[in-house]
């Protein structure tokens, strides 16, 4: 589908909705299972593009995994039970399997070669090669080696102490995963918490993982033994329809099952910031991770200030939270964000040029925005995705504050993480 016409006006978000599951977690249980000895499952699998393609890579590499729906059957065979593919790889629009996966082919004593699509191919992939590269990985790729097409050979990896120049979790878990396949104790240094899904995952497969203050240390050659797993739903999905009730004065929304471990939870805080009445509630741990209800309700909002250490905790929600702002009364200030520029597509230019021309006071900086927002009607029109799946639904939601009809260009990108997107809106939205 090329353009479709989005009209949603409605005075309230309401009802219960659960989300599918979270992306980060269901990559990495891909990773994890296939490296462990033994048979996981994994339910609440997403079957989001992205989370597909970390599947099919790892079918490339030899192993048997059975997909039934949103559960997944996983055959692991070890730490170095990989095989060398006779293809390229194809790693799609997914940042998340093409730089954990260079971690894990870092330590593999066979030669691949990955590519990706249009978007991927121009997003840098240096941030991991060099550290991997350091612990005796040897990548080539286009542009000095930055971009995919790239070819990996592993083999003998010696672990590292590396403190992170990007406060980047897809950086710190390559790392990890490498040193996996050491033979002493990898330590990663990240000045800032960045998501720990890997960490906790880990541990769940049997790992032995240690934190102390901001230091990961991780010793190497450890089996990791097959586990079930259970996803909880995506924070990063549900936040554009907990933002949506949010903008709407007569809203009740309750997100039922959504993951809340803290690292992810950012966009809670930033509600609450903005004067939002939102509660969570934890109702149990799958894992090592808490899931539980999340409860909005609309109403006025005011603008703040998010920047430093509360950047990575909202990195992928910034686009839906620059749309919450411009209905906020007063200056929204984001800065510390200039990784955004990396993302699918340069989000921070994506943000300004559509909010922008749907009539909002707002400018890009170097690393973030400005909004200066106030409560208003937006203008209609025809807006493009930039084939970024976050675009895509900040604009679908966006809709619920014009009178206009709003055609969004390239609509099918937001399969990437969230394929029944449409269908759960049209579930809470009020006649
Ligand atoms: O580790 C992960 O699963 C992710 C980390 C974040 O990227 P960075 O590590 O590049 O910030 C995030 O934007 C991405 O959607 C998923
Ligand atoms: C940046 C994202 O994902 P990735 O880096 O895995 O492509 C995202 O999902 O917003």
């Amino acid at each position: 589908m090329s353009s479709m016409t989005i009209s949603r006006r409605t005075n309230a978000v309401k009802g219960m909705i659960t989300v599918p599951g979270d992306k980060s977690i269901s990559h990495r249980s891909i990773m994890l299972a296939a490296l462990s000895n033994g048979t996981s499952t994994i339910n609440n699998f997403l079957t989001g593009e992205d989370c597909l393609t970390t599947i099919s890579a790892f079918q490339a590499m030899g192993i048997h995994i059975i997909q039934n729906d949103s559960e997944i059957t996983v055959h692991g065979k070890g730490l170095y039970g990989l095989e060398e593919s006779s293809q390229p790889i194809n790693l799609g629009n997914s940042g998340t399997t093409t730089r954990l996966l260079l971690g894990i082919l870092a330590g593999t004593p066979h030669h691949y070669c990955l590519y990706g699509d249009e978007s991927l191919s121009v997003r840098p992939m240096d941030r991991v090669t060099i550290p991997l590269s350091k612990m005796g990985a040897t990548f080539d790729g286009n542009q000095q080696g930055r971009l995919l097409p790239m070819s990996v050979r592993g083999g003998e990896v010696q672990p590292i102490e590396y403190t992170l120049p990007i406060n980047s979790a897809q950086i710190k878990s390559s790392i990890l995963l490498a040193g996996l396949f050491t033979t002493g104790v990898t330590k990663v240094v990240e000045p800032v918490p960045t998501r720990d899904h890997t960490e906790r995952m880990l541990t769940a497969f049997g790992v032995d993982i240690g934190r102390e203050g901001n230091t990961i240390s991780l010793r190497g050659q450890q089996q990791l033994e097959a586990t079930d797993i259970e996803v909880p739903g995506d924070i990063s999905s549900a936040a554009f329809f907990i933002c949506a009730a949010a903008l709407k004065a007569d809203s009740d929304l309750v997100v039922k099952d959504v993951g809340l471990n803290p690292t992810r939870t950012g966009i809670i805080d930033v509600l609450k910031r903005m004067g939002a009445t939102i509660e969570t509630r934890i109702t149990r741990y799958i894992g090592d991770e808490p899931i539980g209800d999340v409860t909005v309700q609309g109403g006025p909002l005011n603008g703040i200030t998010i920047s430093g250490a509360d950047i990575p905790r909202v990195i992928d929600e910034i686009p839906i939270i620059a749309l919450l702002a411009s209905q906020a009364e007063g200056k929204t200030l984001i800065k510390d964000a200039e990784d955004l520029r990396y993302k699918e597509t340069d989000r921070i230019q994506a943000v300004v040029d559509i909010l922008h021309s749907m009539g909002v006071d707002i400018i890009g900086t170097e690393d973030g925005l400005i909004i200066n927002g106030k409560p208003s009607t937006l203008k209609g029109g025809e807006y493009h995705s930039y084939k970024d799946h976050r675009i895509g639904m900040m604009i679908a939601i966006a809709s619920l504050l014009t009178d206009e009809e709003i055609t969004l260009q390239e609509p099918d990108c937001i399969s990437i993480s969230y394929p029944s997107f449409f269908a759960h809106f049209d579930q809470i939205l009020e006649d």
